[in-house]
């Protein structure tokens, strides 16, 4: 049904990039929060770090946990600070993020929109499991609140102190949520952390799905996606929905 396996009675669907288009905001925002403290500090071995670009975002902040994405990027350009300095960046990035939210809303994507009705429709389960602790907000920002039944946010990660994505744990929780095992349920995911968080947790179907290109050519996103795990990489929910050639999984 809808491009998965039989089995499947329940879709969770990661937000930010997924549903929304706000990967971009976070992205944005994290550059700019980054690029403030880069400058003013060294890195371990006395050098001024270089800026934060794109690829650091994919590689080490994308689909986590706010304070993880921080302290994986900083682990891998081998940056120590202190826990203030952390806890500062963090604010510093939400407060960007929410501006960018109040001026320019939240845009859902049509395709995910129309998947959605479709799910609904055909009687599956919807759940919404983010990392973000702004999970809510973005939510009811694209008018999509009616259509989820449980969701999973980084405000339920900090409280229920689970390990973030690339641990399944949040996605094992809103499956469980949902009255569902992974047997029962797909995981949609946009970053290379949700796609092995996914897979980790042995999910019926791991659907990754590539925004960063309309094109059906591979990316290196596309192939990336593929590499933790995912069953399936599409560029739009359109193809599990209308069908047609599979994109498939770029080896
Ligand atoms: O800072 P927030 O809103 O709690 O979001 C944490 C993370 O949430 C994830 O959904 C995003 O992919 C990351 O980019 C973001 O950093």
């Amino acid at each position: 049904m809808l491009g998965l396996p039989e089995s499947v009675t329940v879709a969770l669907f990661d937000l930010d990039g997924v549903l929304t288009d706000t990967a971009s905001v976070h992205l944005t925002a994290w550059t700019e929060a980054f690029n403030n403290l880069l400058p003013d500090i060294v890195d371990d071995d006395g050098h001024t770090p270089a800026p934060f670009t794109e690829s650091d975002y994919r590689a080490h902040v994308d689909g986590r946990p706010r304070e993880d994405g921080i302290n994986a990027f900083l682990a891998a350009r081998r940056i120590t600070v202190d826990p203030d300095t952390v806890a500062k960046l963090g604010q510093a990035k939400n407060r960007r993020f929410l501006a960018i939210l109040d001026r320019d809303g939240v845009t859902p994507y049509p395709d995910a929109v129309a998947y959605l009705h479709a799910a609904r429709d055909a009687g599956l389960g919807i759940a919404v499991v983010t990392s973000s602790r702004n999970g809510g907000p973005v939510l009811e920002a694209a008018g999509l609140t009616e259509f989820v039944a449980v969701r999973v946010d980084g405000n339920d990660i900090v409280e229920r102190h689970l390990a973030g994505k690339p641990a399944p744990d949040s996605f094992l929780l809103g499956a469980e949520l949902m009255g569902v095992g992974p047997a029962g349920a797909a995981v949609f995911e946009d970053a290379v952390s949700g796609v092995a968080a996914g897979s980790a947790g042995d999910f019926a179907a791991v659907i990754g799905v590539d925004r960063t290109t309309s094109e059906t050519q591979p990316s290196p996103h596309a192939k990336d996606l593929a590499g933790a795990g995912a069953t399936d990489v599409v560029t739009s929910l359109d193809r599990l929905r209308i069908g047609g050639q599979p994109e498939g999984a770029p080896q």
